[in-house]
């Protein structure tokens, strides 16, 4: 049911490149080959909100080019699909990736398919099929453009509700620098493909605790069932099996 049984029904939870992982600054490599991030995203995209039993989702019209991201580490064209969060049921803990071993209250990550493949779903197990950026939340003042998300979850308590949601800018949730940490990984959920570029910005954004509290007000369980609340919902960090880290900075 949780991380430590995946492994029965999903073999690659043991593979050579899973996610998340531990980042340690100091063994990143600079790597002055690495590109900018080129993030350019339409908010009139933007398609719905979903409680899907294991975290929510905001997702993307993704039959043309209009919200992609480009450079970077990788090549080609990606289109955005779908952003998510993960959490934790209190303050120290939450995040999938960790820096220096220490756990965020949250990580955003938002989810973009190589569109040299015709699909998310031809793509979802080619190893450069998908590109994660992921986004650390810190506690602190509260944040306006993270607000207007979770105001649309009192409508979406419950596993499989879904409800409209518009005109949102996901790139409004991108903290000043694009400044990042790039290695080769994984889906962090079932079924775990080992077909993720993930790029793992520096700063956090700030979210304050009343604003946790709000994430922590979901439910993992369907209508009519007994309420359980939707908190730690992350994957631990996985061994890293001598994969390099390279960082856009110095
Ligand atoms: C299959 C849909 C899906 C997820 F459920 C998911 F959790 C992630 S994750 N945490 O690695 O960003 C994805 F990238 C993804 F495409
Ligand atoms: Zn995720």
């Amino acid at each position: 049911v949780g991380p430590d049984t995946w492994a029965e029904e999903f073999p690659v939870a043991n593979g050579p490149r899973q996610s998340p992982i531990n980042i340690v600054p100091k063994e990143a490599h600079y790597d002055p080959s690495l590109k900018a991030l080129k993030i350019n995203y339409d908010p009139s995209n933007t398609k719905g909100i979903l409680n899907n039993g294991h975290s929510f989702q905001v997702d993307f019209v993704d039959d043309t080019d209009s919200s992609t991201l480009t450079g970077g580490p990788i090549s080609g064209t990606y289109r955005l699909k779908q952003f998510h969060f993960h959490w934790g049921g209190s303050d120290n803990r939450g995040s999938e990736h960790t820096v220096n071993g220490i756990r965020f209250p949250c990580e955003l990550h938002l989810v973009h398919w190589n569109t040299k493949y015709p699909s998310f779903g031809e793509a979802a197990d080619k190893p450069d099929g998908l590109a994660v950026v992921g986004v650390f939340l810190k506690i602190g003042a509260a944040n306006p453009r993270l607000q207007k998300v979770l105001d649309a979850l009192e409508a979406i308590k419950n596993k499989g509700k879904q409800t409209t949601f518009a005109n949102f800018d996901p790139k409004t949730l991108l903290p000043g620098s694009l400044a990042y940490w790039t290695y080769e990984g994984s889906l962090t959920t079932p079924p775990l493909l080992e077909s993720v570029t993930w790029i793992v910005l520096k700063e956090p954004i700030s979210v304050s605790p009343a604003q946790m509290a709000m994430f922590r007000s979901l439910h993992f369980t369907g209508d009519g069932e007994a309420p359980c609340c939707m908190v730690d919902n992350y994957r631990p960090p996985q061994p890293l099996k001598g994969r390099l880290v390279r960082a856009s900075f110095k």
